[in-house]
C-alpha cells in the first residue's frame, strides 16, 4: 500500500492591513484582511523538507504590503488579480494561487461643523464584502459577496401550506417578521481581459442594491422563494454574472403571548430569538453555462 501527497495549496492567512490614499487631504482608508495562497510542485517541502521552491509564507505576507504600497487599493477585486498574478508571473514553480480577501466598511465622521471630516472615520455596519480569486494558469475566476448584510420586514411575509407530520407544532401565518443576514457570493464569467475593464465598485454597489430591493419588494411565502427572487433579479441584471450562491439564516421573530395579562398583542410585540435558526441556502444559476466547482474550493460552508 503506498502513501502519496494528495491536493495541498499554502500561503499566509489573514494580513490585516489598512491602507491610506494620502493623494488629497481628504484620505480614503481601505480595510482589508488578506489571505494569500499558492499551487503548484511543493511536494519536495512534504516529502523531504527541500525548501528550495518554497516562496515563504512570510514572503507572501510581505507583498500584500508591498503591492499595496505600490499600487494602491483601488478594490479587492483588482487588488486580489494583481496578487495573484504577481505570485503566478513570477516564480515557475507557482502555477496557480488563490487570494481571498475581505473588506470592512468606514464612512466618513459627520462633524456639526463642516460636515464629512477628511480624515476621521467610523466603522460601518457589520457587512463585509469579499472576493476570492483563482488563479490556475491563465484561467482566472473572480468570485465578489458580502456577508452580514442583516434586513428585516416587519410586514410582507407569511408561511402556510407546509405538511403537517409528526411532530409539527408550527402554526401558519399570513403575517410575520422576516429578518435574515445575508451571505452572498456571485461568480463573474469572462477572461482576465474582462475582468481588467470591470468597474468593479459598480457591480458591487448594483448587486447589493438589487439584492436589497428584491429583499423588500417580494411579498414572501417563504424566506426560500425571496432567496430566489433575490438571485434571479441578480442574474437578470447582471449578465456578467453566471452564478449566485446563498447562505441565509432565518431569524425568527416570535409572537409575544400578552393574554395571560389580558392584552392583545397585534403583531407588535416580538422575541427576537437568537438560537436555534432555520438556515436557508442554494444557488441560483444559468442554464447555460457551465459549472465551475474549482472556483469554489476552499470556501468554507456553503458560500
Ligand atoms: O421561510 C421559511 N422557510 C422554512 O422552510 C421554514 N420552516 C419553518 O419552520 N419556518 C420557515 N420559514
Amino acid at each position: 500500500m503506498g502513501i502519496v501527497l494528495g491536493t495541498n495549496q499554502y500561503g499566509k492567512a489573514e494580513v490585516r492591513l489598512v491602507h491610506v490614499d494620502r493623494s488629497t487631504p481628504r484620505h480614503v482608508i481601505t480595510d482589508v484582511n488578506v489571505t494569500s495562497q499558492l499551487f503548484g510542485d511543493f511536494s519536495e517541502t512534504h516529502l523531504t523538507g527541500s525548501n528550495a521552491a518554497v516562496i515563504a509564507t512570510d514572503t507572501q505576507k510581505n507583498t500584500v504590503y508591498a503591492l499595496a504600497r505600490t499600487g494602491g487599493i483601488t478594490t479587492i477585486e483588482e487588488f486580489a488579480l494583481r496578487m495573484a498574478r504577481n505570485f503566478v508571473d513570477k516564480y515557475d514553480q507557482v502555477t496557480g494561487s488563490r487570494q481571498e480577501i475581505e473588506q470592512y466598511g468606514w464612512g466618513r465622521i459627520e462633524t456639526s461643523e463642516p460636515g464629512e471630516h477628511d480624515h476621521a472615520f467610523v466603522r460601518a455596519a457589520t457587512e463585509t464584502r469579499t472576493v476570492v480569486v483563482t488563479k490556475r494558469g491563465d484561467a482566472e475566476t473572480v468570485i465578489s459577496g458580502l456577508t452580514d448584510l442583516t434586513v428585516l420586514k416587519s410586514t410582507g411575509s407569511e408561511f402556510w401550506g407546509f405538511p403537517e407530520v409528526e411532530y409539527t407544532s408550527l402554526v401558519e401565518t399570513t403575517d410575520r417578521i422576516l429578518a435574515t443576514a445575508v451571505s452572498a457570493r456571485w461568480r463573474y464569467g469572462g477572461t482576465s481581459t474582462d475582468h481588467d475593464q470591470r468597474d468593479w465598485d459598480k457591480a458591487f454597489a448594483s448587486v447589493r442594491q438589487v439584492l436589497l430591493d428584491r429583499f423588500a419588494g417580494t411579498h414572501s411565502y417563504s424566506l426560500q422563494q425571496t432567496l430566489y427572487a433575490m438571485g434571479r433579479g441578480v442574474l437578470e441584471t447582471h449578465p456578467e454574472i453566471v452564478e449566485i450562491r446563498f447562505s441565509m439564516p432565518n431569524k425568527h421573530h416570535f409572537l409575544v403571548d400578552l393574554s395571560p395579562w389580558g392584552l392583545e398583542n397585534p403583531n407588535e410585540v416580538w422575541h427576537a430569538a437568537d438560537r436555534p435558526y432555520g438556515l436557508i441556502e442554494a444557488a441560483v444559476t444559468r442554464d447555460d453555462l457551465p459549472a465551475d466547482e474549482a472556483a469554489w474550493a476552499g470556501i468554507a460552508g456553503f458560500c
